[in-house]
């Protein structure tokens, strides 16, 4: 797709509109696209492929033709260019450029006494969001990676922008400061009524963070929407890291067994690595698709806590050892699926028809989060996040 314009979801109101084309020395760039008002939207795409030059020329640090629209405003269009620093924005780079010389405290101040002072009630409310009290009497030479970050964002928010542009802030940082942090952009995420343009090369990081999704390949959006369907338009659900995220509400928490019930569509899914505060809140519940299994009865008593009953969408010999199945939750609407990967065996044996219903078993603990400090590949399993109106599934 080139030059096109892509809505993220046509019936809400969308405040981000840029389209933009131009040469970056043999470089062509050539994206188009709208993002909601609120909630963030990624930037995704391999090295190379334009995310940072479409941030950069939104913030009008880089020159390019087109347009950029953002809250009503006109930054850019084909007659005027709002200079960069007229444009009301947050931008958060990988490494924080914090000001040495003066502690937390006055950085943080920075940005809102250059836009007409600072707002106690915010500010108390983004130092306590972001869990900065005790560093604010610190130079930031004394801070990790992880609060430095946490800090330039705590200054970028307080200059009061109408528009927070992230370029892979966690890049920096190593695995145990990336799961410190990620829990304060959630939340960050839930409370900002600004919208988020975030990139990224980072898929799991994404589906953790971004409600929108925008995919770049050799500076042209290949898809643009929603996160699960656009992933899978693109293509980015297939094989091994192929998984559904969908959002829900945990219904109860077990305290005795620190379980969570998520309420799946009027189905119990019951997820490890939540807390008894989360019940009512939303909940961003990642199911990756090696850990779901299928079968036509109901199962026999096993050591597997979930089994969701689903209907088969569709079947898709994936490779030659594999298959790849779409399943609606009963209870779910149209679209929002979840995947199961079995072999082609099993496919084949089973000889699976749309329409069919199945029970989708999926092990609890694969679902789980991980604490920080922890590594490996489950560690997205559940991650707190609001549902600001982009479905969940298509
Ligand atoms: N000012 C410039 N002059 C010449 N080429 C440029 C300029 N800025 C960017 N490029 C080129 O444009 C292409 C896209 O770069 P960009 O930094 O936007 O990609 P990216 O997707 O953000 O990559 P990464 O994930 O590695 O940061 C690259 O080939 C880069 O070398």
């Amino acid at each position: 797709m080139t030059g096109r314009e892509r809505p993220i979801a046509a019936d809400t109101p969308r405040d981000v509109s840029v389209a933009l084309s131009g040469r970056l020395g043999a470089f062509a760039l050539d994206v188009a696209f709208e993002a909601r008002a609120q909630g963030v939207t990624a930037l995704f795409g391999p090295s190379g492929s334009g995310k940072t030059s479409v941030l950069r020329a939104v913030a009008g640090l880089q020159r390019l033709d087109g347009r950029v629209r953002i809250g009503g405003e006109t930054w850019q269009d084909g007659t005027r260019f709002v200079p960069p620093h007229r444009r009301a924005l947050g931008y958060v780079f990988q490494e924080a450029s914090l000001f040495p010389h003066i502690s937390v405290s006055a950085n943080i101040d920075y940005g809102a006494k250059r836009t007409g002072g600072v707002d106690p009630a915010a500010r108390s409310e983004i130092v306590d969001l972001l869990g900065i009290e005790p560093l604010l009497p610190r130079a930031p030479a004394r801070l990790s990676g992880g609060e430095r970050q946490r800090v330039a964002l705590a200054r970028a928010i307080l200059s009061r922008p109408r528009i927070l542009l992230m370029d892979e802030p966690l890049s920096a940082l190593g695995a145990e400061a990336k799961n410190e942090i990620l829990p304060y952009l959630e939340r960050l995420h839930a409370s900002l009524s600004i919208p988020i343009l975030y990139v990224s090369h980072d898929l799991a990081e994404v589906e953790r963070l971004a409600d929108g999704i925008v995919v770049l390949r050799n500076g042209r959006v290949a898809a643009a929407g929603a996160l699960e369907p656009t992933l899978r338009a693109a293509g980015l659900r297939q094989g091994r890291g192929a998984a559904a995220v969908l959002t829900a509400r945990v219904a109860a928490f077990d305290v005795g067994d620190a379980l969570a019930e998520i309420d799946l569509f009027g189905q119990p899914l019951f997820v490890a690595g939540s807390s008894p505060g989360d019940v009512g809140a939303a909940r961003r519940v990642r199911i990756e698709a090696s850990d779901v299994s299928l079968s036509r009865q109901a199962p026999a008593p096993s050591t597997i806590l979930n089994a969701l009953r689903a209907e088969i969408v569709r079947v898709e010999e994936t490779t030659a050892a594999e298959a790849l199945v779409t399943l609606r939750p009963l209870g779910a609407p149209d679209g929002a699926t979840i995947l199961a990967r079995i072999t082609r065996r099993s496919a084949r044996r089973f000889a699976f028809q749309p329409g069919e219903r199945v029970f989708a078993q999926v092990k609890t603990m694969s679902l789980a989060t991980q604490r920080a400090g922890e590594t490996g590949a489950k560690d997205l399993g559940v991650a707190t996040g609001p549902d600001l109106g982009y479905p969940s599934s298509p």
